[in-house]
């Protein structure tokens, strides 16, 4: 079932089972930060609900959908021709949901609406590879948990790329990410990321301004 394909908020009642004392329900549906009715409907079905956001470089995280969308469809025409409505003009087309989805502050704008700051989590995306253990303790301290994922869980993959899980204890092998994340991105004409670049800018000050959480992503040198 996917669960992208239903009404929010009526998910979790309907195929969720119950939880008991103890126990903290989760759901994981990304596209739920950019539906706009979202916010309304999970509020209306728990106000109390914490959320937590991945978020990542909004440029890379364009180009990291366009290499997901193009695995499945390879006729697609490429990101260059896909991110402008005009290039001549260096007009970005904003309604490709590509890009359209990187507009954190926008989106975030609707959530503030119901819920308060203090009940959410940004997740880093690039912290996430480097210091794994670092972003679990945030998540485990933000849901009321004792720290028991840390740096001893984890181990970095130099052939994925990525942290992977060790095992706990004895039991079994190494837990990896699937086959379908980390894909090598296409290379992208430097001119494109760098007008991305100053599109994203000014969306990105607001957002830092609105979590109050600098993501450092005009600092990175390039976007994979
Ligand atoms: N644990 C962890 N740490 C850091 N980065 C991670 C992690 N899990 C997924 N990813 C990267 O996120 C990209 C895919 O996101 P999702 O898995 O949410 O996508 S989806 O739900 O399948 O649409 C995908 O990006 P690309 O590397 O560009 O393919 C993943 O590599």
């Amino acid at each position: 079932m996917s669960l992208e394909s239903v009404t929010p908020g009526r998910v979790s009642k309907s195929v969720m089972p119950k939880t008991v004392d103890g126990q903290i329900t989760m759901e994981k549906t990304p596209s739920y930060f950019v539906t706009g009715e979202a916010p309304k409907r999970i509020h209306a079905m728990a106000k109390d609900t914490r959320l937590i956001v991945v978020v990542r470089n909004p440029v890379t995280r364009a180009i990291s959908d366009y290499t997901q969308t193009l695995s499945k469809k390879p006729e697609i025409p490429t990101f260059e021709v896909l991110a402008f409505k005009n290039r001549t003009l260096g007009l970005i087309d904003a309604s490709w949901s590509a890009i359209r989805i990187g507009l954190y502050a926008l989106h975030l704008e609707s959530w503030l609406r119901y819920f308060p700051l203090a009940q959410m989590l940004f997740v880093s995306g690039e912290r996430l590879i480097v210091d794994p253990a670092g972003e679990m303790a945030a998540v485990q301290d933000f849901l009321g948990l004792t720290r028991l994922v840390t740096e001893k869980h984890f181990y970095f993959n130099k052939t994925k790329g990525f942290p992977c899980l060790k095992k706990p204890e004895e039991s079994g092998a190494p837990r990896c990410l699937g086959k379908s994340k980390g894909r090598t991105h296409p290379r992208i004409d430097p001119d494109v990321i760098r007008r991305l670049r100053k599109f994203y800018k000014p969306f990105n000050a607001m957002f830092y301004q609105m979590t109050g959480q600098d993501f450092q992503w005009e600092q990175e040198e390039g976007d994979k």
